[in-house]
């Protein structure tokens, strides 16, 4: 500062304060065209990588679809997170073993795949997207036995009266 500016220290903090908030501004645009470009780089290599169907382009199934498909044909049909997944050619590779993934068949596994009873890792959600058939109607079995219960109906021939629905919301 010169003696005797007429500005005072007052008007001296606030230039130096303007030129931290320039200094600031600059740095922030600058990193944001580094994570852009960074962000293209990655966008590059993620289309090099087979990630399974993508979601929009699977086809939309009914609860009840699901379960007479997983009843009706030999395909090895487990629903995880709303997405229908085929696993018939993964059952014998399964590092939990045969039984375990046989009893999510034609189920809602989402609670015991992500947690459950195991908490599976990322490697095994990436494997799961690359065996999605479909997508189902209104995201999981839960939401599809309240309608059935709200409405009295009855659905995949149980008598809704009758039915029971277990801690992973699979009807007994
Ligand atoms: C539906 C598709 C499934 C896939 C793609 C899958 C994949 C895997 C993979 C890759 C592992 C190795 C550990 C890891 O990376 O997390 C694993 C382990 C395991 N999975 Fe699954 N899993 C499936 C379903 C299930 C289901 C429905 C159950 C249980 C009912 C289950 C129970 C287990 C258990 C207990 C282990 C631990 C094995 C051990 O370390 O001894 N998995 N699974």
């Amino acid at each position: 500062m010169i003696y005797g500016d007429v500005q005072g220290p007052e008007a001296m903090a606030k230039r130096v304060g303007l030129a931290y908030d320039l200094k600031q501004f600059r740095y922030n645009e600058i990193e944001k065209g580094r994570l852009q470009q960074l962000q293209k780089k990655v966008d590059q290599k993620h289309a090099t990588l087979d990630w399974g169907i993508p979601l929009e382009q699977l086809p939309v199934l009914d609860w009840d679809e699901f379960a007479t498909k997983s009843r009706s044909t030999n395909k090895a049909l487990v629903a995880i997170g709303g997405v229908i997944h085929d696993v018939s050619d993964f059952i014998k590779e399964h590092p939990g073993g045969k039984a375990f993934i046989l009893s999510a068949i034609g189920k809602d596994a989402t609670a015991i795949f992500n947690g459950g009873v195991y908490q599976h890792s990322n490697a095994a959600h990436n494997l799961l997207s690359k065996m999605r058939v479909g997508i189902l109607r209104g995201g999981c079995e839960v939401e599809q036995w309240k309608y059935v219960m709200s409405e009295g109906k009855r659905s995949l021939g149980i008598d809704s009266e009758q039915l029971q629905i277990d801690h992973v919301g699979n009807p007994r």
